[in-house]
């Protein structure tokens, strides 16, 4: 029987700052802490445990530092029971929890009668001692309003020995815990049995806070999480992104919204849902994390439909292949196009682009440019990492449309001079890096030369130029020959390709070659395998990203094909208006068709 009414409020308390740092290769210093801090306050996270403060210098100066945040009394901090054979009075670590200064205060405590006998080698009643001397002389003291007592290998520990496992709750709650915690250390139990555990803890304590705290090693944090909450816990601990140690603790980003938009469950943050991708995103970025496409709910992928049926599905009705609308926890719908696409997924696309004349593209342009997309991905082309590339596919097919530029010819030069006769290169180039202090410049041998003869727009009739009326001996057209260095072959056609367009495109500038990804599609082919290069470009001032796609047997043609794209996508994103021409894609049509 459920204690707590199916609609009763959940408290997200939030140990990112504290659990999430425990994490491999999570390391964040106090100003990373704080904007965390910041961000989650902001969010609206109940409670916010910040770290532990007599574990190290740098969560102690975090306390110091948040002090001064209207938030500071959301934050916890966190330590554990005083050592045995001591007093809590005493205890070094408990003293340091106090000076941190926050109103709440959370405690570990075993809570597994094994692991007290075996672990921390004292006896039961030792362990019990240390938990309620603890916690009274903590909510005693004369700032601290609560104190959240975390029963570490709860479940586990009820398994061995319920009657111990209680016993440790009943010792919390006789020195004033204000909530108990209930802890899946280990993240090997299953949700039933978290659920029957966490109900059984409920009807021994009515009325009295039950927590929730698991852990990923089977994948059941979020899961386990929800079972305890329908079982009538009232908080849940977690993480953003589910960081945590080994191999996580239970993820909020999914607990939140499947407690709020699924269960239906009261949440403080609720109202600001809609953060809820960008709070992941800042998260991962402030530790370092790359993004998780598939994750769930603000995962790039988590709302990209690919497979034709589900997206001819989602034209008539959103839901047919969701559960939510991705806005509510800011995030967005996406359509994929690939060799899996029918007809919707193209006419979806034209739709997005706003190309129009949607009446042609579904009588028959819609299915010519799927039976391309087909073709071209069976040959080694993949289309959904590069939307910027579909995209181009359609303006082209859409017949108003002419790129504003076009790559006549291009040539590329490697040259490496250093090399002694007689010596193999590889030994030569390995030789140059010496056996101490290599870096990471060092890695740079030879010399790539690139040209690149691009036919383009003459600027002086693109907009912003004023002056409209080109003279009798300039044409509107113009061909560039221009030469470029660069640090390797792609480095180097990407700028002198750049040369070439800057000067009729000039927020070029602002543009970016973020990343190369190259792919060998038949590996038992060796060097006459087929390529594919995805590259992604960012226009600095606005932030945005796009993806091209180019494949060939020759590494450096893919390349170029998929720069071509890039740069070709770059230069469309501003008005390249025609001074000439209202319409600014006709008139740069009607430029380059008379050259
Ligand atoms: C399940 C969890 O995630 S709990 C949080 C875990 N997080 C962390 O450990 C991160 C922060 N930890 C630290 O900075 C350090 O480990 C400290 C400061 C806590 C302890 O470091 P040290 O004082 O050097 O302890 P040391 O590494 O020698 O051993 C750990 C001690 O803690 C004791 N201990 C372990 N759990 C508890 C507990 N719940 N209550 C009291 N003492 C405990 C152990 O028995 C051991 O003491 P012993 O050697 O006297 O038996
Ligand atoms: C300290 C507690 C909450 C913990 O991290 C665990 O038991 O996993």
């Amino acid at each position: 029987m459920l204690l707590l009414p199916p609609t009763a409020p959940v408290l997200i308390y939030d140990t990112t700052l504290r659990d999430g740092a425990q994490g491999e290769d999570i390391s964040l210093s106090v100003a990373d802490k704080l904007s965390i801090f910041a961000r989650l306050a902001d969010f609206g996270a109940d409670y916010i445990e910040g770290g532990w403060p007599g574990s190290n210098r740098k969560d102690a100066e975090f306390f110091a530092a948040a002090a001064s945040s209207p938030a500071f009394p959301r934050l916890v901090a966190f330590g554990s029971t005083r050592r045995k054979s001591g007093e809590a009075s005493s205890d070094p670590q408990v003293a340091a929890l106090l000076a941190a200064g926050t109103e709440s205060l959370c405690i570990v405590a075993k809570a597994h009668r094994w692991q007290v006998t075996d672990i921390l080698s004292a006896s039961p009643e030792e362990n019990l001692a240390m938990i309620e001397d603890t916690v009274s002389f903590l909510s005693a003291a004369p700032n601290s309003k609560r104190v959240f007592v975390d029963l570490e290998h709860f479940f586990d520990g009820y398994k061995w020995d319920a009657g111990y496992s209680l016993a440790c709750c009943r010792a919390a709650m006789e020195g004033g815990a204000a909530s108990l915690v209930l802890c899946d250390t280990n993240g090997g139990t299953t949700p039933w049995e978290v659920a029957e555990i966490t109900a059984a803890v409920v009807g021994e304590f009515p009325g009295v806070g039950v927590g929730v705290h698991c852990h990923n090693d089977m994948e059941m944090a979020v899961a386990n999480s929800l079972a305890a909450v329908n079982a009538g816990a009232n908080l849940v601990q977690g993480t953003i992104n589910g960081i945590g140690e080994r191999t996580g603790n239970a993820n909020l980003v999914s607990i939140i919204p499947s407690l709020g938009l699924v269960m239906r469950r009261t949440l403080r943050c609720l109202p600001n849902l809609p953060q809820l991708t960008d709070l992941s995103r800042f998260v991962c970025e402030v530790a370092n994390q790359q993004p998780r496409a598939s994750q769930p709910f603000v995962g790039k992928s988590a709302h990209a439909h690919k497979g034709g049926l589900h997206v001819a599905a989602i034209q008539k009705n959103p839901y047919s292949y969701q559960f939510i609308d991705p806005a509510d926890v800011g995030n967005r719908q996406r359509v994929l196009v690939s060799e899996l696409s029918g007809r919707q997924n193209i006419l979806r696309q034209v739709k997005e682009i706003g190309l129009g004349n949607e009446e042609e593209w579904a009588g028959g342009k819609a299915s010519l440019i799927l039976e391309r997309v087909k073709a071209l991905e069976s040959i080694g082309f993949s289309f959904e990492g590069a939307p910027a590339s579909v995209e181009l596919m359609l303006l082209h097919a859409g017949g108003t449309y002419c790129s504003p530029f076009r790559v006549l010819d291009f040539s590329l030069i490697v040259q490496d001079t250093h090399l002694d006769s007689g010596s193999r290169v590889v030994e030569k180039q390995r030789r140059r890096f010496g056996i101490n202090g290599a870096d990471a410049s060092q890695l740079q041998s030879g010399s790539v030369r690139a040209t690149v003869n691009v036919r383009t727009v003459n600027p002086k009739i693109l907009l912003p130029f004023p002056e409209c009326e080109l003279s009798a001996d300039e044409d509107p057209v113009i061909e560039r020959l221009d030469v470029s260095d660069g640090n390797g072959p792609v480095d180097a056609l990407s700028a002198a390709l750049r040369k070439g367009l800057e000067p009729s495109f000039p927020h070029l500038r602002g543009v970016t070659l973020k990343d190369f990804k190259v792919r060998i599609l038949d590996d038992s082919a060796a060097t006459s395998a087929a390529v594919r290069v995805l590259i992604s470009m960012e226009e600095e001032s606005s932030g945005k990203t796009w993806d091209t796609v180019g494949c060939d047997r020759n590494l450096i043609s893919a390349s170029m094909n998929a720069l071509v794209d890039g740069y070709e996508y770059a230069c469309i994103q501003h008005s390249s208006a025609c001074a000439l021409c209202e319409e600014p894609e006709a008139g740069m049509k009607l430029q380059m068709e008379k050259a």
